[in-house]
């Protein structure tokens, strides 16, 4: 058997998603998500000049090593751009194999280890009134674990906050970066306010989580982690940039607030000392920006020697399909911990016609062989590409910040 034929498919239907379609000589086709929020046409451009025509004429079913090829092939390892690419077709190759075998993609990672996939969605609020009556929301339709960010006093635009009540949090709304504006002491005051108000009413038993998105110095991270102890996170995200993995060393010191890191790594690489030094607790790394299945599943075992659960990254910006390969791998994974959930569009969702479905603040993985989610390409054509950038943060004196 011989891939035939691989091409990619740019579309927009509410945001942009690249999708790389594999065929077969025998008629079988699989899918990847190789979407990189902002900087989607970089990964395009990979994808067709450098790894499609390698692809071409390659046995489908030798996966790992047509992950080695590309990884070493390419001889400039790592880095995003790669890594979606090189995920892509892992995911796509991992799709044939489940229709090739007849069997869904958990099956042949080892079959379940749950029922379902627990996840957590976004509150967002202007402020903290606004925000707890998201929570409620989401409670209501069954979340059993909730993020939840609110509007800073003083600060204009906070990360994590809808412009309107009800509405998706998309940052990546503006051709050229949004600025938008950072006090990192308005939000140290702030953050565990929005905390205590969230058990205060919801009590003891939901999960909350809180996403800091990059902003923060160990030092400043560690004093919020430790002030947030009272209300027992199930995480603190990104606490810190996570370049230097030392960094959480001093975090970890000086707090029991569970943390968790990695929606910007894209290899083993990123998180080897985090992990092997237990210095985080859940790992954030997406089956497509860490070099997909093949790659993810040795950082989840990585993971579980040291007592760190998985906590895939799943905004919107991440298509149906990563999100469906992602709860076949949650179903298997032995050290799960939780699903990120952003709901994405009705026109989304049109586009990638899937099996997996959301119950009861759960993910239940489908049977249809191989990641049970396809693209309906007439309806992608009808939204073209959109260029759009992820914003920029700077302080009151304009220094340039982490976004
Ligand atoms: O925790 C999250 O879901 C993330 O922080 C996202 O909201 C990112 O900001 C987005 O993926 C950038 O493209
Ligand atoms: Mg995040």
């Amino acid at each position: 058997m011989k891939i035939k034929d691989a091409y990619v498919i740019v579309t927009s239907p509410g945001r942009n998603f690249v999708t790389l379609k594999i065929v077969t000589d025998e008629g079988v086709h699989g899918i990847g998500d190789a979407t990189l929020n902002g900087r989607e046409m970089a990964v395009v451009a990979y994808l067709e000049e450098h790894v499609i025509p390698a692809l071409v004429g390659r046995d489908p079913q030798r996966i790992e090593d047509t992950w080695q090829y590309l990884y070493r092939g390419a001889y400039w390892r790592r880095g995003p751009v790669t890594m979606s690419a090189i995920a892509a077709v892992d995911m796509a190759l991992w799709d044939i194999k489940g229709k090739l075998a007849g069997l869904p993609l958990y099956q042949l990672l080892g079959g379940k280890s749950r029922e379902r996939v627990m996840t957590y969605s976004h509150a967002t609020g202007s402020d903290i009134a606004a925000c707890l009556d998201e929570v409620a929301r989401h409670v209501e339709q069954g979340y059993r674990a909730v993020r939840v960010q609110s509007g800073i006093p003083g600060i204009q635009s906070t990360y994590g906050v809808a412009k309107r009540p009800g509405e998706r949090y998309e940052p990546a709304d503006a051709k050229l970066p949004a600025e938008h504006d950072w006090n990192t002491a308005r939000y140290l005051n702030h953050a565990p306010k929005l905390f205590a108000a969230v058990r205060e009413r919801f009590g003891d038993d939901l999960h909350v989580l809180h996403d800091v998105h990059h902003r923060l110095t160990p030092i400043e991270a560690a004093r919020l982690g430790k002030e947030a102890e009272p209300y027992k996170l199930f995480w603190l995200e990104d606490c810190v940039p996570a370049e230097n993995q030392q960094s959480f060393k001093l975090i970890r010191q000086h707090t029991t607030t569970p943390l968790a890191v990695g929606e910007v790594f894209n290899s083993i690489h990123d998180c080897r000392e985090l992990i092997e030094n237990q210095w985080i607790d859940y790992i954030r790394a997406s089956l497509t920006h860490a070099g997909g299945i093949t790659a993810m599943r040795r950082i989840a075992d990585l993971a579980g020697l040291y007592h760190v659960r998985t906590g895939f990254h799943g905004p919107t910006d991440l298509s149906p399909v990563c999100l469906g390969a992602a709860v076949h791998f949650d179903t298997w994974v032995p050290n799960f911990g939780i699903q990120e959930h952003m709901p994405h569009e009705t026109r989304t969702d049109e586009v990638f016609p899937h099996d997996y479905r959301f119950e009861d603040g759960h993910f239940i993985v489908g049977e249809t062989p191989g990641h049970g989610v396809d693209i309906d390409e007439k309806a992608a054509a009808r939204f073209p590409y959109q260029p759009a950038s992820l914003p920029v943060n700077r302080l009151e004196d304009g220094t340039l910040w982490h976004w």
